[in-house]
């Protein structure tokens, strides 16, 4: 390539020519008398010492400042240090003291102290309305109005007779104008297919909580509902929603968009789970005659996809069986909307009431529109969270079958001392007591995955189940533990509470649980629906010595027997000659004990 003729190059600027004016010339120098310029020269020299003398002076001063300031910040840490010293010592002392004071007292005022920080920390909330209500000051003063009546003879019966009946199956009720126990399901108004169907799986007679219960909420009665593990609550609170649906159906059928017409609460998405297959049976067997309409319901768990039941939310929804998180997630989004939702039940409720729940429970209330039916239903019900369920409540039925927190008398409570290095083997010696299905409880969840693996390399089959797990994970467990594919569950306690399993032999409790009501709970998987099982627990210098006593009451309450280390645990308070406050001597529980008492002792002589 050729050079091109023309290159171009950057111009330089020339540089920029500078004018000065005649006055700006540097020469010019104005002429000053030589006394002046004398003068002058010596000011110079004497304001230049000065302030030479005044900026030597000023760093001086700002090297004393310095030192003071560090000298003050030094004095602060220590003066800090020492209030902190002083406020360690105080707290030692404090925290001392209140040791000394707390060896001193008894184990019933200790629980007493505790239900009142429960119940301060409740009354410094509120009552469990909405916020909308509690802001306009709503207050309803009348239960739901319902259409159901008792048959003539029921109605007809004298209250005392009423007394009898009640007294005949240990229900204890409280509360104004008391609907009727009804010992049959027919005479309940329950529609025949469904009546039938309850046959066909073998429920014939109405359980205690439900001969009271279920005429209560027919009735439109706000209730609390206290039964023991495994004596059909569920069918007890969701039947009356299935009427409920039933009969706003029949009004008017329901479009898309519409409803849902009650809701049942449940604390875990296992539990919610087994109510919504419990409901789906339920309304199939209604709907399979051509009289009964079909009836909707969706399941509202975290971890499942909203998409799979489209075809329920795009028709109209009568029942939502759901987790608090996920069904204020749905409302919010306007999934649906409660505004005709009329019934709300609790199941578990102590837990939700329970401080981690209660303001989940009332952002749920905030989106009914209008009075609801409220129930609750719980095994364990501490009193004053029962109190203040009460006060939430429209002149509120208690039904109570039992002591509140009372164990199944069907259960055989084993409680065993086992070395924390020795529980392993001696779980596998334990899991030869009974056939399968067995479930191990721990409270732990990397023990449940331990012992898990342990039983997996020694040949059992085992699945695992705790809240780390995902929610396929967790159901997989269910599934195939439920089917009998599987013989072991391990689980932690939260994440099996108030679940249905089929004939457990066995409940092996390794880790028991610090709160008695959780225990009851644990052991209530297996003794359920008239059936007895066994129920052993490990305990050992880790447990704690208020859960060993409550555990030695429980088992003195339930008549079974009391190993001698626990016998050894003694209670202060009776020591100084007091009696416990709700936890009756023996002969006291026994007396008190819940129907099923006769039958436990028969049944169990083979486990004895
Ligand atoms: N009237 C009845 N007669 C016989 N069995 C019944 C009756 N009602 C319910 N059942 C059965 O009893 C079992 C336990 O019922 P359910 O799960 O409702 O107990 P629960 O009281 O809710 O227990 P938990 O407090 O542990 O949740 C279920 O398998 C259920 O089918």
């Amino acid at each position: 390539m050729s050079e091109p003729a023309y290159k171009r190059a950057r111009i330089q600027p020339s540089p920029s020519p500078v004018y000065k004016l005649d006055d700006e010339d540097d020469s010019y120098e104005p002429y000053v008398p030589v006394a002046q310029r004398r003068q002058a020269k010596l000011a110079k020299l004497t304001s230049w010492g000065a302030n030479a003398e005044k900026e030597k002076a000023r760093r001086l001063q700002e090297e004393q400042d310095d030192r003071d300031d560090e000298e003050r910040e030094e004095e602060r840490r220590r003066e800090k240090a020492r209030k902190e010293r002083t406020l360690l010592m105080e707290a030692q002392e404090v925290h001392d003291r209140k040791a000394a004071e707390d060896a001193k007292k008894t184990a019933a005022e200790k629980a007493e102290e505790v239900d009142a920080e429960i119940l301060a920390a409740i009354a410094a909330r509120r009552k469990l309305a909405s916020d909308l209500e509690l802001a306009k000051g709503v207050q309803y003063t009348e239960p739901m109005k319902s259409s159901w009546r008792p048959p003539k003879f029921v109605r007809d019966r004298s209250l005392e007779e009423n007394r009898r009946i009640r007294e005949k199956y240990h229900i204890i009720v409280e509360g104004e104008d008391l609907p009727p126990p009804i010992d049959n399901f027919t005479d309940m108004k329950v529609p025949d297919p469904l009546v039938k169907f309850l046959r066909s799986k073998r429920i014939t007679k109405p359980t205690p909580i439900q001969l009271q219960g279920i005429p209560t909420a027919f009735a439109g009665r706000d209730m609390i509902g206290i039964a023991f593990t495994g004596s059909g609550k569920t069918l007890a609170f969701c039947l009356p929603l299935i009427m409920v649906a039933l009969e706003e159906e029949a009004r008017l059928p329901f479009v898309r968009g519409e409803g849902p017409v009650g809701v049942i609460l449940c604390p875990s998405r296992e539990l919610a789970t087994q109510t919504y297959e419990n409901v789906l049976t339920w309304t199939a067997a209604l709907a399979k005659e051509e009289r009964y309409p079909q009836l909707n319901t969706l399941l509202c768990i975290g971890g499942i996809s909203m998409g799979e039941q489209s075809h329920v939310l795009n028709k109209g929804l009568h029942i939502v069986v759901a987790t608090p998180g996920r069904l204020i997630d749905m409302l919010e989004k306007k999934r649906f909307t409660f505004d005709n939702c009329k019934y709300l039940c609790m199941d578990e409720a102590d837990r939700m009431i329970d401080l981690g729940f209660e303001d989940d429970v009332r952002n749920i209330m905030s989106f009914f529109k209008r009075q609801r039916q409220t129930l609750l239903f719980s095994a364990t019900m501490p009193r004053k969270i029962q109190d203040f369920a009460q006060q939430s409540l429209v002149k509120p039925v208690l039904v109570n079958v039992g002591r509140a927190g009372a164990a199944n008398l069907d259960v055989l409570q084993v409680v065993e001392y086992v070395k924390q290095e020795a529980k392993m083997v001696y779980l596998l010696e334990c899991l030869q007591k009974t056939p399968p299905p067995v479930i191990i409880f721990s409270e732990n969840k990397n023990e449940v995955d331990d012992i898990q693996e342990y039983l997996l390399l020694k040949g059992v089959e085992a699945v695992a189940i705790h809240g780390s797990k995902t929610q396929e994970e967790r159901q997989y467990a269910i599934k195939s533990f439920k089917s009998g594919a599987k013989d072991v569950m391990v689980a932690s306690g939260v994440a099996s509470k108030g679940l249905d399993f089929n004939d457990i032999q066995h409940v092996i409790i390794f880790s028991m649980p610090k709160e008695i009501e959780d225990y009851v709970h644990q052991i209530g998987r297996t003794g359920r629906s008239g059936k007895t099982g066994i129920a052993t627990t490990f305990v050992n210098m880790n447990t704690p010595e208020q859960t060993l006593l409550d555990l030695k009451y429980l088992l003195m309450e339930a008549g079974q027997k009391v190993p001698p280390f626990l016998q050894s645990i003694e209670d202060p308070r009776a020591a100084q000659g007091g009696t416990l406050k709700g936890c009756p001597t023996t002969e006291e529980a026994i007396e008190s004990l819940s129907y099923s008492s006769d039958r436990f002792y028969n049944d169990c002589h083979f486990l004895l």
